[in-house]
Formats: structure tokens, sequence, C-alpha cells
């Protein structure tokens, strides 16, 4: 069977590049660039050539390291009022640019002639017109961006139509739909884009441009829009990675290929590389220096995680029972969470990832769950520090084995100047019947605590050496209690190849962290015990 074809068009080097907090490099938008076109998008909009010397040199250097198969595309408006296209020095930039393909946007609402251009409806039609026809001239195939068509048509339907048969006449291939404000509903992009594409199919043209549409997000619709417009005949789709872009952000392809191709039956990249999604979007998110938005749909890192027990033990008979589609298919994995919404279920598939077999009926299952419970109850979460759940579990299968005890600790916190602050930590601890005191200077309190630690112990565990401490997070749990309020904190560990992470919390920040700490060493070396002697547990 064959699928008919939508295209996706990117527009994250320019649209994107719109949010507020994102600044691209040329280096980083050519990376982007090209791990777009490994994702097989057919156009990518590069920027606007002359718009800034940034963008005018990323289509030079693309030059010397072309895409292999997308179309890269340059973005531009239309020529100025009262000027001719063939001598307006904005075009200048945009041809020297060297690309096949140009997007030019022009007005549609007759609010934004009378007032934002300060023209006459009559010339806008003629700028359009004009900037198409000069730049087919100059060997250019045009993508024209109707831009506030939604709001120009609702005002002025009859002067919208008027601009985008001005451009269809010039000779533009693609006419492309622009909900510019994001403030148009799903039904709406329904009705208007129908309206559209009966109209152009009415005119009376050479050859007939196709329909496309770009949507913003403002009423959180932005994808929903652009699914409807497709529905309706738009065979384009416009947005940008991870939905960035001006405001509140442009139509997520993330959300939108997999909506299209794995659901509406449309080819818009090929089958196999749609696989290439999560990563990509978590790449790119890298690249623009966002934290990826771990709720997204499809990419995010919780879009297939199940944690309530219910979810997860349908899950386990049938994935089908609570999830839209086989997370594979988009290059993301199923993830199973472990908290107080736990049941058995969630405990079971735990410890299978620890390498533990358990039998559900075994009444020491029910004791980890409760375990598991009260300590939620008391501020403990455990989602995001697994090593303490797998400390915990082993703890209550008499598997935890002693690698040390720590019999005190002591901190003491200098603080002279301003600028001039130190702690001293000194811990005692036993390894093997023997006892060590350590003691360290750090510039907090934490840190001296866990350089004593890492001192006490470092003889007897020499691993210890390459474990790092990389993430430190400490959320207060009662805030009203001021600062005697109780504290959770979250560590994260690495000894280079993998990374885990430990809990504490306590009413004192500094047992929090300390029982994080100790958490993270002793996992860190059963990770190590466990490479050198695999074992695995089985409880039946
Ligand atoms: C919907 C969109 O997202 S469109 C893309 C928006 N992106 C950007 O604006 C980012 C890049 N923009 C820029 O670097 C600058 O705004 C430039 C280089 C394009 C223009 O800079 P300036 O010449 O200093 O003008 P300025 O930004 O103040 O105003 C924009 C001008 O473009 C005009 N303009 C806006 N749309 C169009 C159009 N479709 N056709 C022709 N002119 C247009 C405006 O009327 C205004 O003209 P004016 O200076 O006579 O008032
Ligand atoms: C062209 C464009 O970016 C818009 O109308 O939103």
């Amino acid at each position: 069977m064959t699928h008919p074809t939508c295209w996706i068009y990117d527009t994250t080097l320019r649209d994107g590049a719109q949010r507020e907090g994102i600044s691209l490099s040329i280096e980083d938008k050519l990376r982007i660039a090209h791990r777009l076109d490994a994702l097989g998008i057919p156009f990518i909009e590069g920027g606007w050539p002359g718009a800034n010397p940034k963008d005018v040199q990323f289509f030079w250097r693309l030059q010397e390291d072309p895409l292999t198969q997308a179309e890269i595309v340059a973005f531009c408006s239309t020529r100025r009022p009262g000027t001719s296209a063939a001598t307006d020095p904005a075009f200048k930039p945009i041809l020297s640019a060297g690309t096949r393909w140009v997007t030019l946007f022009g007005k549609s609402w007759d609010l934004h002639v009378i007032e934002g251009l300060k023209t006459s409806l009559e010339e806008n039609l003629a700028m359009i017109g004009d900037s198409i026809e000069f730049l087919i001239a100059q060997g250019r195939r045009i993508i024209y961006d109707a831009e506030h068509w939604f709001d120009g048509y609702k005002q002025n339907p009859e002067y919208a139509l008027k601009t985008l048969e001005a451009s269809a006449r010039a000779g533009a291939e693609w006419l492309v739909l622009c909900d510019t404000n994001g403030g148009t509903l799903p039904h709406e992009v329904e009705e208007i884009t129908q309206i559209v594409v009966e109209a152009v199919a009415s005119w009376d043209l050479n050859s007939i441009p196709q329909i496309g549409i770009h949507t913003h997000n403002d009423s959180g619709t932005a994808v929903a829009n652009a699914l409807m417009a497709v529905r309706s005949g738009a065979r384009m789709v416009q947005g940008t990675m991870n939905g960035y872009g001006e405001r509140c952000g442009n139509a997520n392809l993330c959300t939108v290929i997999p909506n299209l191709q794995l659901k509406l039956g449309y080819s818009c990249i090929g089958e196999d590389q749609i696989f290439k999604l999560t990563e990509t979007s978590r790449l790119v998110s890298e690249l623009v220096n966002l934290a990826p938005d771990e709720h997204a749909p499809f990419v995010g890192l919780s879009a297939f995680a199940h944690k309530g027990g219910i979810h997860v033990s349908a899950v386990q008979k049938n994935p089908l029972t609570y999830e839209h589609i086989e997370p594979e298919k988009v290059g993301n994995k199923r993830r199973i969470v472990i908290s107080e919404q736990s049941g058995l279920s969630n405990v079971l598939v735990k410890a299978r990832s620890f390498g533990i077999e358990l039998d559900r009926n075994h009444p020491t299952c029910r004791e980890i769950l409760q375990r598991l419970k009260e300590l939620e109850h008391q501020g403990y979460q455990f989602e995001a520090a697994e090593a303490s759940f797998e400390l915990l579990m082993r703890e209550v299968l008499s598997t935890r084995k002693s690698l040390f005890e720590i019999k005190g600790f002591q901190v003491h916190c200098d603080k002279r100047t301003e600028d001039m602050s130190s702690s001293l930590a000194t811990v005692k601890v036993t390894v093997n019947g023997e006892e060590i005191l350590a003691s360290a200077e750090g510039n907090g309190p934490v840190s001296a605590l866990d350089s004593a630690l890492r001192k006490a112990l470092l003889s007897f565990y020499p691993s210890i050496a390459q474990f790092q401490l990389t993430d430190y997070k400490v959320r207060i749990l009662d805030g009203r209690e001021g600062t005697s309020a109780k504290t959770r904190v979250l560590i994260e560990s690495s000894n280079g190849q993998k990374r885990w992470t430990t809990v504490g919390v306590s009413t004192n920040i500094l047992d929090a962290s300390y029982q994080a700490v100790v958490e993270g060493l002793e996992y860190g070396l059963l990770l190590t015990q466990s490479q050198e002697n695999p074992v695995s547990v089985k409880l039946s």
C-alpha cells in the first residue's frame, strides 16, 4: 500500500531560534541541520540571510558542507513598499545563500498592510507578486508563507484570498497558511483550510500550488491545528523540533511526525528513520542548551513511564493496555517507576532490572513494598533514586553486604570573612574490623564529609578514586517550618561508565546529605564488586 506524502518543513533554525532563551552559534546551526538531514526531514529552513551576519555565514558554510538529502531553505519577507524587487537590497543575501528554495512571507491581513506596512492593499499584492517573480527569474523555487492567514481570512476573506492568488499567479509552488498569532482553534483551521483548497483548485492556473500549514502554540493547539489542516488537504507541515519558537512555540514536529506517520498513514520521514526521533529531539535540546521536556509526547523520558501499580500490572501482561504506540517505534523506551503509588508489579519489575528474581507470593515482596511506602511517607522519593531502592531491597532480602560501618562524624564550618569559608570533616569508620579515623577539608560541609569518607575507604576500596559526585539536589519538604524544615537530598554519582542516584531525608540538611553520600559510595562499591563477580539472587 502506498502512503500519501506529507512534506515536513523544519524551521527550528529560524522560528525556533526566535524563542526567548535560545541563541545558536553557526556551529550549533550546522550540527542541528545535519542531524535533521539524517532524520530525513525534507525541508530545513536555515535562517534569514541578511537579517544578521550569522545567518549569512551559515548558508555559505553549508555550501562547503552540504546536506545529503534535505533542501536547505532561505527565508525572507516580500520587498519593501514603494520599491522594486530587483533593487531591494534585502534580496542580495538571499540569492548569495545559494539555495534552490526560498520561503517568502507576505501579509494576508489588511490590518497589517494598512497599519504595519503603512501601504495600500493593492501595493501589498504587487509586493507579493513582484518578489516571487523576481526570485523565480533568479532560478529559485518559492514557498509562500501567508503570515496571519487565519486572522486575515476571518477579518477580510476576499482580500486574504487575493493575496494567496497573487502568490500563486506569480509562481509560488506552496501556499502555507500561517496561524502567526496562534489564536485559531482546530475546527476553524479545518474549515478555512478546506475553503482554501477549493478556492485554489478553482483558479485558472498553469500549475496548482499545494497547501501547507504553519501553526503557533499560543492556544495550546499548534499540533492539533496542523493535523486538522492535513485532514483538510494541506500537504506540508511547518514546525520545529521540541516545539521551540516565538512566544509559546511552534507545532512540535516530534509530535506531528509520529501522529501523521504512525496514526494517520502519511509518509513523512523514512520508516527506518522515525526511530531516530527521540535521540534527535534530545540532541537538539542539548545543542540549544535547554533541558529536555521529560513529559513531551512520544520523545520525553516519561512518555512511556508507568508509575501507578494498576498500570504496571497491566503493562506487564500487555503493553497496549496503557501505551498508545510501541515506544521503540520512535526510539524511546518503556520505564517502570517506583514510588508510593506502586504495587507488587512495580517491585517485581524493578527487582528483575537489578538481577533479582522475586516471586510475587513470597511475603518478602510485600515487606519491600511496605518499607517503600513508609519511607516515601517520611519524605524519601525513590523514583529518581533507584540505587537507594536497590539497597533497601537488598536489606529486606538480607543480601545487602556490609562493606563499611560508620561510627560517627563531625563537621566544623568556619566563616571568617565575606569571601573565606571552609569546612573540616572527621569520620570514624570500621572496615573488616579495622577502625579508621580520617579528616578532610572542603569548601562546604558536604564536600568535606564526602572527602573524609573517601579518604577513610580508599586504601580498602581503590575504585572509590573513580567515583564522582555529578549532581546534588536539595528540596525542602515542608517550607512552612522555615529553617527547621525537613530536607530531601538527591545525589547523583558516576564511575565514568554508569550513573546512579541515592536519597537522604532529615530535618538536618547535613544528615540528609550524609545519608545520600554514604549510600552513593556503597552503591558504587557494589557495582564494582558485581562487575568483578556477577551475582544474581533468586527468591521464590
Ligand atoms: C512571523 C514571523 O516570524 S516573520 C519573521 C520575524 N523574524 C524576525 O523579525 C527576525 C529577523 N529580523 C531582523 O533581523 C530585522 O527585523 C530585519 C533585518 C528583518 C529588519 O530590520 P529593520 O530594517 O531594522 O526593521 P524593523 O525590524 O524595525 O521593522 C521591520 C520592518 O519590516 C517591515 N515588514 C514586515 N513584514 C514585511 C513584509 N512581509 N514585507 C515587507 N516588509 C515587511 C515592517 O513594516 C517594518 O518596516 P518599517 O521599518 O518601514 O517600519
Ligand atoms: C511565517 C511565520 O513564521 C509565521 O507567520 O508565524
